[in-house]
């Protein structure tokens, strides 16, 4: 209050918003009107501030960006010399609360390629709103980046995948997004992109070709699977009667990330790839005493990452400048 009235009020306030309408999280609570939503967001200028300050403490220019899913952070350490941030010291970022998620944010090069790899991604069920989770593509878009890749750890509902596959994702259901819960909602800036975008594309299809070429070298297609993504808010895991129903929407995995992440990057002209990894089978029967939970699926994680990082690290070498596959 003091500093409100000194005129020092932290930039939030600066810009409209009150202090006493936020969560700890600095997640608003409320809000009365369109104008009021549209100052709850983070602005071109916030991202390129953010961007600009990554920049002015790296010397790397990355052109890839890798978003790790749970337990699968150890790709970062692929990168050879290495700048890393925690993301409770870069400005407006926010922050990893999640087990199997570092919060770091490293640059470096993967296979000689410039890159930057987030350890640890925010999620919906974390409290933050959209426009929070995917706040790091937008800035990794104004950092020059032309690729993402993302990554997570998803249960199988496909009868056919087992524990320990990795799912090329070939398309992705939205399901927040029936109810209108988009990162794109909102007024649009189109520095960003489009009012609009179309998602019938969103998985490239030459890195999705590149993943099986690549597979077949590393002597692993046989575990390397192509699919339907769903993703749901979280936290909770699915009921039994929801398995079969995302089932017979066809979906293949169900997860509860990466879907917003990979609008935002299609949104502003990214080419995106992303890999499930399957850490758990979908509990889909009446009669079993199985339940899904956390521990295993990190448990998994750390069992088939190494596959995963071998098979990104040698994507990402053969990713050319300008969205080309060598
Ligand atoms: O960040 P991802 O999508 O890999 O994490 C999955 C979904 C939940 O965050 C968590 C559930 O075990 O793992
Ligand atoms: N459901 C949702 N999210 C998940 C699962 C799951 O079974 N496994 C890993 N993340």
């Amino acid at each position: 209050m003091r500093h409100f009235f000194l005129g020092l009020a932290p930039p939030d306030v600066k810009r409209g918003r009150q202090a006493g309408n936020k969560s700890p999280l600095g997640i608003p609570t409320h809000h009365s009107n369109h104008s009021s939503l549209a100052s709850l967001r983070y602005t071109y200028e916030d991202g390129k501030k953010t961007a600009d300050w990554l920049l002015a403490n790296t010397k790397h220019r990355p052109k890839v960006a890798i978003i790790c899913g749970s337990g699968l952070g150890g790709l970062a350490d692929l990168l050879k010399d290495q700048v890393v941030f925690e993301y409770t010291k870069i400005p407006q970022f926010p922050h990893s609360t999640v087990a199997g998620h570092a919060g770091k944010l490293v640059f470096g090069n993967l296979s000689g390629k410039p890159t930057v790899v987030m350890q640890g991604r925010f999620h919906m069920y974390e409290g933050y709103p959209l426009w929070k989770v995917t706040f790091p593509v937008r800035v990794f878009s104004l950092l020059g980046v032309e690729t993402l890749i993302v990554t997570n750890a998803a249960g199988g509902l496909n009868p056919e995948y087992k524990v320990g596959d990795i799912m090329v994702i070939r398309d992705h259901i939205n399901m927040p997004g029936f109810a209108g819960v988009n990162p794109l909602v909102g007024p649009n800036d189109e520095r960003f992109g489009a009012r609009f975008p179309a998602m019938s594309d969103a998985y490239d299809r030459d890195l999705r070709k590149l993943a099986h070429t690549v597979a077949s070298e590393m002597g692993c297609s046989g575990s390397l699977r192509e699919g339907v993504y769903c993703s749901l808010g979280g936290p909770n895991y699915e009921t039994i009667a929801e398995c079969r129903f995302l089932q017979r929407l066809g979906a293949d995995s169900v997860g509860m990330s990466t879907v917003p992440e990979v609008i935002v990057a299609r949104h502003c002209g990214m080419r995106v790839f992303g890999f499930s990894l399957i850490t758990n089978k979908a509990v889909l029967d009446y009669e079993t005493k199985e339940k899904a939970n956390h521990a295993e699926v990190l448990e998994t994680s750390r069992q088939s990452a190494r596959v995963l990082e071998k098979l990104v690290s040698l994507m990402v070498q053969r990713i050319e400048r300008n969205n080309n596959v060598a």
